[in-house]
């Protein structure tokens, strides 16, 4: 298997970032900071087929493994990043082990799924030059599955058992919202509903992760056995950051938190 991040978090917690910032340039230098995996999301940034490709390849000259957010489940689009060269995959709002089962399809080659073949032309197969793409690509690609949703919770170990899924991660801010509590992803009904099914997913033999720019909430969850974190995001840290400068030498005593959101 070709597929570090695959094989290191089944062996150790991976710590990543999430980037929003939606930039190839400022994905290199996220890339160079130290984390294990660095997370692309095409669901809350303005990012497309080509900035996606753009970031891949500016990141794919560092010991940093990049995991893609597409903003929905549609079979088309992950067929184009998988094209691409993303082998790392996070889907978001899952809901039923059937949508799993089809998302697991849309990433198979046939027999044991239906994504269509075009790699021999794609960079994933580096344009010809990996004869053995075809052959390897199955196993080379880490499926994780979002549960955001009361929904989602409800159906978690049927998705999380389903054959071909690697890991399931947990979307705190959006399962706030389905859970009634809008805005509050740190709320203790949220953090004891995820504390509860990471257990479940890794009864399941699967991994399970999060995001959280709270050390208080992410340091609980890698305590409860969380096997990727997501500890932060580029966005915020260059908007607290810059906050935090510009109000420092305005108003000297001002104290502005520099990480959160
Ligand atoms: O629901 C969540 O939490 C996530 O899926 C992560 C958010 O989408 C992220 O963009 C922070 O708001």
């Amino acid at each position: 298997m070709k597929n570090s991040f695959k094989q290191k978090v089944a062996q150790a917690p991976q710590f990543g970032l999430w980037l929003a910032l939606a930039d190839h340039y400022s994905a290199e230098i996220s890339a160079g900071a130290g984390f294990d995996f660095l997370l692309l999301d095409g669901e809350h940034s303005p990012i497309d087929l080509r900035t996606i490709l753009g970031q891949l390849q500016a990141i794919a000259a560092y010991d940093v493994a990049p995991v893609v957010r597409p903003p929905t489940d549609d079979p088309v689009l992950i067929k184009q990043l998988l094209d691409i060269g993303a082998n790392n995959l996070l889907i978001p709002m899952v809901e039923t082990a059937e949508q799993a089962r089809t998302i697991v399809a849309s990433t198979r080659y046939p027999p044991l799924g239906f994504r269509g073949v075009g790699s021999g032309i794609a960079r994933a197969a580096r344009w010809g030059n990996d004869p053995e793409y075809m052959q390897t690509a199955n196993d080379n690609i880490c499926l994780i599955l979002q549960i955001e949703s009361v929904a989602g919770l409800a159906n978690l170990e049927a998705i999380a058992a389903t054959d071909g899924v690697d890991g399931i991660f947990f979307g705190a801010v959006d399962l706030s919202a389905s859970m009634g509590l809008l805005g509050q992803p740190n709320h203790p009904d949220v953090i004891e509903a995820i504390d509860t099914a990471m257990g479940k997913v890794q009864a399941c033999g699967k991994f399970a992760g999060f995001l959280s720019a709270d050390d208080a909430i992410s340091r609980h969850f890698l305590a409860n056995g969380a096997n990727f974190a997501a500890v932060g995001v580029d966005a915020l840290l260059l908007s607290n950051a810059a906050r935090a400068l510009a109000h420092g030498f305005k108003q000297p005593d001002t104290v502005i938190e520099t990480r959160g959101y």
